[in-house]
C-alpha cells in the first residue's frame, strides 16, 4: 500500500487497524487509512471488497472487532452523539422507509441534530432545508410523499437530507444510484462545490470514471487496503487495474483520464463498447481517439491490433 503524507490535524477520519465481522465472518482485516480534510476521497474496489462496510465503520454505524476510528483526531466513541451527528452526515445505500413522509419532512430529518428535543423547526432549519431541496432540484415536489417519487427523485431527496445537516464531513454510499447522467453531472458539480467550501466528502462509487474525479482513491480488495493515493497519479491507476485483475484499463482520453473495460467505457463520450464490435464502435472509437485504450476483452479492434 502506498500513502499520502498528512499531519494529524489535516485528517477528517482515520481508521487504525479496523477489523469488522458481519454474520460471524471477518470482512475487514485491519484497515488503516487517513482521509484528509477538505478533500474528496472515493472508496473503490471489486464487489464484496468491503467498501460499504468500511464507510459504515467510519460513520460509527458498526461495532468494531478491533482497531479504532478517529473523527477529527478524537476517538469516535468519545464524541457526544449530537455533536457527532452535526459533524458527519450520512447517505446510505438504498435506504428503505419514510414512504409516507413528504420530501420536505425527509429533508427536515437532517436538521434533527440541530434541534432541541421536541422543538419545532427554527427559521435556520427551514432555510437549510429549502436550500438543500433547491440544490438537489426537488423543491417543486417538496409536498409529495416519498412513495410517489421515482427512484432517482427519491435519491435526490435523500441527498437533500444529507445536505440539510450542513455537516463539515459528508459520507455517501453509492449516491448516484438511480440518477440519470445529467443529475450525475450535477452531483459531481455539487461535490466539487462542497470541497471548495472546505467540506470533506467520502464516497463509495462503482462508476470508476466518476471516481477518477475524486481527489484521492482508497482502493480496497478482500477487506484490505491495496492502495491509497491521488486519483490522478499513474501509480493509483495501475493499482486500480490490478485489483480488477487487469480487466479494466485507465488511460488518458481527450485530456481527461478514462476507464475502459467491460464495466463500461468513458461515461461522457462513450456509452458502452459492444462486444465483438468488428468494424463498429470500438474501431471507430480507436480511430477518433488515438489516446483511447479500450479493454482487451471487449475491444475487437484491440485484439486485431488496430486499436
Ligand atoms: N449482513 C452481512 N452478513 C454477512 N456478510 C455480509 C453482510 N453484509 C455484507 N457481507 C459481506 O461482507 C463483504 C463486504 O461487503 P460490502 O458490502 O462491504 O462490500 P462492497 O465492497 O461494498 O461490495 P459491493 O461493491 O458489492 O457493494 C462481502 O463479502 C459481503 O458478502
Amino acid at each position: 500500500m502506498t500513502g499520502t503524507v498528512h499531519s494529524a490535524t489535516d485528517i477528517a477520519l482515520a481508521a487504525q487497524g479496523v477489523r469488522v465481522a458481519l454474520g460471524g465472518r471477518p470482512v475487514l482485516h485491519g484497515v488503516t487509512a487517513a482521509l484528509p480534510r477538505g478533500r474528496w476521497t472515493c472508496l473503490v474496489g471489486p464487489n464484496g471488497a468491503g467498501k460499504s462496510t468500511l464507510l459504515k465503520a467510519l460513520a460509527g454505524l458498526l461495532p468494531l472487532q478491533g482497531g479504532r476510528v478517529e473523527l477529527l483526531g478524537r476517538a469516535l466513541q468519545d464524541w457526544p452523539r449530537r455533536a457527532r451527528a452535526r459533524t458527519v452526515a450520512w447517505l446510505g445505500q438504498a435506504e428503505p422507509g419514510g414512504d409516507d413522509l413528504t420530501a420536505w419532512d425527509v429533508a427536515m430529518l437532517g436538521r434533527l441534530p440541530h434541534q432541541p428535543w421536541l422543538a419545532t423547526p427554527s427559521a435556520a432549519d427551514r432555510a437549510a432545508v429549502e436550500q438543500a431541496l433547491r440544490q438537489t432540484q426537488v423543491w417543486d415536489w417538496r409536498a409529495r410523499p416519498l412513495a410517489q417519487l421515482s427512484g432517482g427523485q427519491r435519491q435526490r431527496v435523500l441527498l437533500a437530507r444529507l445536505l440539510a445537516v450542513q455537516a463539515p464531513i459528508l459520507l455517501m454510499d453509492e449516491p448516484l444510484a438511480h440518477l440519470d447522467p445529467p443529475y450525475q453531472a450535477d452531483w459531481l458539480a455539487l461535490v466539487r462545490a462542497l470541497i471548495r467550501q472546505g467540506h470533506t466528502v467520502v464516497t463509495v462509487l462503482h462508476e470508476l470514471n466518476l471516481a477518477l474525479h475524486a481527489d484521492e482513491l482508497l482502493i480496497l480488495d478482500a477487506g484490505r487496503v491495496r492502495h491509497h493515493g491521488p486519483a490522478h497519479e499513474p501509480a493509483t491507476h495501475r493499482a486500480l487495474e490490478q485489483v480488477f485483475d487487469q480487466r479494466i484499463a485507465v488511460r488518458p482520453l481527450d485530456g481527461q483520464t478514462a476507464v475502459a473495460g467491460d464495466i463500461g467505457a468513458r461515461w461522457v463520450v462513450l456509452p458502452k463498447v459492444p462486444v465483438e464490435a468488428e468494424g463498429g464502435m470500438a474501431a471507430e472509437v480507436a480511430r477518433a481517439h488515438p489516446g483511447a485504450f479500450i479493454c482487451k476483452e471487449v475491444c475487437h479492434a484491440h485484439r486485431t491490433g488496430s486499436c
